[in-house]
């Protein structure tokens, strides 16, 4: 971006009055990196949690006066509140803004007590989800609640998926709190091509995009609701993906109102759903099975993730958190139960390290988990290709 469009762009932040009185945004320092593509503005603006409100407007105000830059059609201006102290738990909880379009998510019907299946909520209205132009086949990795390892299964399932050929993409839709970058080591901003489109980052044959590329990292976003949408069609459809066989998506934990707006609005052949044994979180995955199903989505199947734990010691295996829940769970709930990975310090330290363990140990005990739920992930797909209304008839036992 040229230092005279950024210039201009300051300028007009710099004229606005801040809400709260005090000098202007820019000199306080509370404006994050500006990146442009394709004449559209993005940047954030750093607030305390307690201030989102007041600025609220000062955002919509921001937003226009910017897409009024020349050289700018469109901005996306997010607020964003600092991490304190880091880690998962530190991390606010995601804005659910009201989604005028979006059927409410709460109401999901109790399963019946040890009975069959859970039945399908109400259909809601077909939504619009127009195909990706070379994009064949795209595959949600969705969890309940935050934590239970979706974005290690997400990533270490596209690595599967490369191995065995195919050609793979990861969109990284947790805007919340990003971690394909860290989970593959890329940094730096995605270039424009023509001007137009972003071409995605690249690790191990693996194309990514995610919004960690586009802002500060450690800065959790609080995203209104046409926001992520916003967001999410330009990483989606405004990305240099080529021809891809399979695009994951690692979707944002939880089944709110944004999540559910997600699920409505990509073409998806289908979602995976991660969930650890414990009871709660099986719970939370009973809400995403069940808000996929809302939107007609077909639940591919369950990964229970840190199922069991071997001791390194004496190989011993402990089932610490009460492993088979999520196996249980599956039948129950009437879709395929995918596999079990183990809670094991090398997956999580292949994550933190920027290599998954598909990548850095292709052949081991690990990888080859991976690369099964993979094939009963294709399998499960088969199973429910061209009938996306009906739920997934495939059980593996
Ligand atoms: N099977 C596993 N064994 C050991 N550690 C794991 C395993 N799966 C995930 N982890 C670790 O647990 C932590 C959370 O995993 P991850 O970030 O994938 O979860 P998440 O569900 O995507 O979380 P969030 O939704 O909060 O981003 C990470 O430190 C990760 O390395």
């Amino acid at each position: 971006m040229s230092d005279a469009l950024k210039t201009r762009i300051l300028d007009v932040l710099r004229s606005l009055p801040a809400p709260d009185g005090g000098a202007d945004v820019v000199s306080r320092d509370m404006v994050s990196d500006i990146f442009v593509a394709d004449r559209k503005a993005f940047f954030s603006l750093s607030v305390a949690a307690s201030d989102a409100e007041r600025f609220e407007g000062f955002r919509q105000e921001a937003e226009r006066r910017v897409s009024e830059v020349e050289g700018i059609d469109t901005a996306m201006v997010a607020l964003t509140a600092e991490r304190k102290g880091g880690g998962m738990a530190a991390r606010p909880a995601p804005a659910r803004p009201p989604q005028p379009a979006a059927p409410h998510p709460h109401h999901h019907p109790r399963p019946r007590q040890g009975g069959a299946a859970m039945p399908a909520p109400p259909a809601a209205p077909r939504p619009v989800r127009p195909d990706i132009p070379g994009i064949r086949r795209i595959v949600a990795v969705a969890s309940g609640k935050g934590g239970v390892g979706k974005s290690t299964t997400a990533v270490n399932l596209a690595l599967a998926f490369l191995a065995r050929g195919m050609k793979v993409g990861l969109l990284d839709a947790d805007i919340y709190g990003p971690s394909v970058p860290r989970l593959l080591h890329l940094s730096g901003k995605p270039e424009t091509r023509n001007g137009r489109t972003m071409v995605p980052l690249e690790a191990y044959g693996l194309k990514a995009m995610s919004m960690g590329f586009l802002v500060e990292e450690e800065t959790p976003m609080i995203w209104r609701g046409p926001m992520v949408m916003s967001a999410l069609t330009q990483m989606l459809r405004e990305v240099e993906w080529g021809d891809l066989d399979m695009l994951v998506v690692d979707m944002p934990p939880g089944t709110g109102d944004a999540q559910l707006t997600m699920a409505q609005s990509v073409p998806l052949a289908g979602a995976v759903i991660v969930s650890t044994p414990q009871d709660l979180a099986l719970i939370d995955a009973r809400k995403g099975l069940a808000m996929f199903r809302k939107v007609e989505v077909p639940v591919l199947g369950i990964v229970e993730n840190m199922s069991y734990f071997v001791a390194p010691d004496t190989g011993k295996r402990y089932d610490i958190f009460g492993h088979g829940g999520a196996r249980a769970e599956a039948e129950r709930l009437g879709v395929p139960f995918l596999g079990e990975v183990p809670l094991e310090m090398v997956i999580r330290e292949s994550s933190d390290a920027g290599r998954p363990v598909v990548a850095g140990d292709p052949t081991g005990p690990h990888a080859q988990v991976y690369r099964d739920i993979a094939a009963r992930v294709l399998a499960s797909i088969e199973g429910v290709s061209g009938t996306t209304l009906k739920a997934p008839t495939i059980v593996f036992e």
